[in-house]
């Protein structure tokens, strides 16, 4: 995995580069690799499973761009690994891709080459051993050697020389001491220090911080809670499933949706009611800002819009409350190949291809309307260990232009009257609070005139702000049953506070 420019969350310059003295750094480890002898004689590498299919899968992360949650379970299944050693591989995989912005501070401390420089193959070699190392409860010597094994099988042996000075070096501190070697005073550089230390690139780290109002200690809490692997969230479509037959099967009855519970363990594609597609695997907040557009009076319900719908997650759920009001959802997506997802999540809806800046529909067709938008997703960092790496800052202008595009199409698409959502699974403010913003006061820019009607001026400040032709509705009124969502009129979800992806939601209502 290489960190572009833009990700990158420190470097040596930003470290000072403070290094730790030749010779320190190696009491825990001394002696501990007399047993790797170099050259002739040497005994012939040991493979080991769990490791080998954690280093395959951060190379496939890195040369192939694959998704490492949906690679691992089948590179699982292909080597036949089960059990702690499946357990094991996962673990090691998706802490080393989440944790290497740390990780390779650290490397470049005790190396005379910038990680950069070093060839991607040896350095995610070297990064899982610094993970094993600084942050699971494996013996260092047990690491070290695992990890020369996997270099000498994998890269090479001269190249296994350099892996074993390197984390010998690392291996005689602990990840504590290492950040207060690495990471930039928080006095000096507050950004920086929590980008070496949570792991995140920088301009994540100031994204997330803004859109938390600047609070520096939440901030941090937040960059932790996204290194954690999330709970398995399930919803129960209503009328299709309860939760109560989620918790026979072993779920735990979830904190705040109705519809929602946690699995434990277990795949939860064992689970009868998700194999019938009557239940289904989805965050909480997801649940709810779908509920929230549910729950928002209106007198003619007839007709609902699901305008991003693929892969069907909310559509799955707005599909199942429309079939019990007696409504009707039609599912769209620009992708087919998304669309086509969501067949297999709804079971009334009539699902469609189409460009929502482009609409398919008449205007004011609409009741109500989802437009859970294209984004960033930087509030589903837990998700997927190697996102914060991929993402670029340079496609947020692009994304935003798109998404107030979408957000004036949906309020072309519902009746006045109705009630538009619109979602986004990132916090940035760009995306979330500035595209609201910017289409109640009508600067859209690129966007067909007249789309929208009386769409007008006016600032969206505290609850249920009435700005003429779209009123700001204060979503957390929607959601009664879940605190912290913030000063309003949008409810925002987050993963330290809910333990739910972080996700924005705002209501307007066409006048
Ligand atoms: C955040 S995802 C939606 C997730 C979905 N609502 C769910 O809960 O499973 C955004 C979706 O918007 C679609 N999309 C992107 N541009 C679009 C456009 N111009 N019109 C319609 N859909 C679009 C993408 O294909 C993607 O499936």
């Amino acid at each position: 995995m290489t960190r572009g420019q833009d990700g990158r969350s420190g470097s040596r310059s930003q470290s000072g580069g403070r290094r730790p003295s030749q010779g320190q750094g190696q009491s825990r480890n001394q002696g501990q690799n007399r047993s790797q002898g170099q050259g002739r004689g040497r005994p012939r590498p040991r493979r080991d499973e769990a490791r080998t299919a954690a280093y395959d899968l951060m190379r496939a992360v890195d040369e192939r761009d694959a998704y490492a949650n949906l690679l691992m379970p089948s590179l699982l299944r292909q080597r036949g690994i089960a059990g702690r050693d499946a357990a094991l591989a996962t673990e090691l995989a998706y802490g080393t891709l989440r944790g290497l912005g740390t990780y390779d501070e650290v490397i470049a401390a005790c190396s005379d080459r910038a990680p950069e420089d070093v060839d991607p193959p040896l350095l995610d070699a070297i990064r899982l051993g610094v993970h094993q190392l600084l942050r699971t409860r494996i013996p260092a010597h047990a690491a070290v050697s695992a990890t020369i094994d996997l270099v000498r099988l994998r890269v090479g042996d001269g190249p296994s020389r350099f892996a074993n000075a390197v984390l010998r070096k690392v291996a005689g501190r602990t990840l504590d001491e290492w950040l207060e070697i690495v990471a930039p005073p928080a006095s000096d550089d507050p950004v920086g220090n929590l980008a070496v230390t949570y792991s995140h690139p920088r301009w994540v780290v100031s994204a997330l911080r803004d859109a938390l109002g600047g609070d520096p200690g939440e901030t941090a809490a937040l960059l932790e809670a996204d290194n954690e692997r999330p709970r398995v969230a399930l919803v129960a479509r209503p009328g299709r499933a309860t939760v109560d037959e989620l918790v026979e099967a072993g779920a735990e009855r979830a904190a705040y949706s109705p519809y929602g519970a946690y699995l434990p363990e277990g795949d939860p594609g064992s689970l009868r009611a998700v194999g019938e597609a009557r239940a289904a695997v989805q965050d909480e907040a997801s649940q709810l800002v779908a509920l929230a557009l549910t729950r928002v009076p209106l007198e003619h319900d007839r007709a609902w819009l699901d305008m991003c719908a693929g892969p069907g997650g909310k559509a799955g759920l707005l599909d199942a409350v429309a079939a019990q009001r007696g409504a009707r959802l039609l599912a769209s997506d620009a992708q087919y190949h998304r669309a086509r997802l969501v067949w297999g999540t709804t079971r009334d809806a009539a699902v469609v291809t189409a460009d929502g800046t482009e609409p398919a529909w008449r205007p004011g067709a609409f009741d109500r309307v989802m437009l859970d938008a294209p984004c960033t997703g930087l509030g589903a960092l837990r998700r997927r260990p190697e996102a914060r790496w991929r993402r670029d800052p340079r496609s947020v202008p692009e994304l935003t232009a798109l998404q107030r595009r979408l957000l004036v199409s949906a309020l072309g698409a519902v009746r006045s009257g109705g009630v538009v959502a619109y979602v986004t699974c990132s916090p940035h403010l760009a995306e979330t609070r500035d595209v609201v913003e910017g289409v109640v006061e009508g600067v859209v820019e690129g966007v067909v005139e007249g789309v929208v009607e009386g769409v007008v001026e006016g600032l969206v400040e505290g609850a249920a702000a009435d700005v003429g032709g779209v009123e700001v509705l204060d979503a957390r009124e929607f959601l009664p049953e879940v605190p912290d969502l913030g000063d309003g009129p949008y409810a925002r979800f987050w993963p330290h506070r809910h333990g739910t992806d972080a996700m924005f939601l705002a209501l307007l209502r066409r006048r």
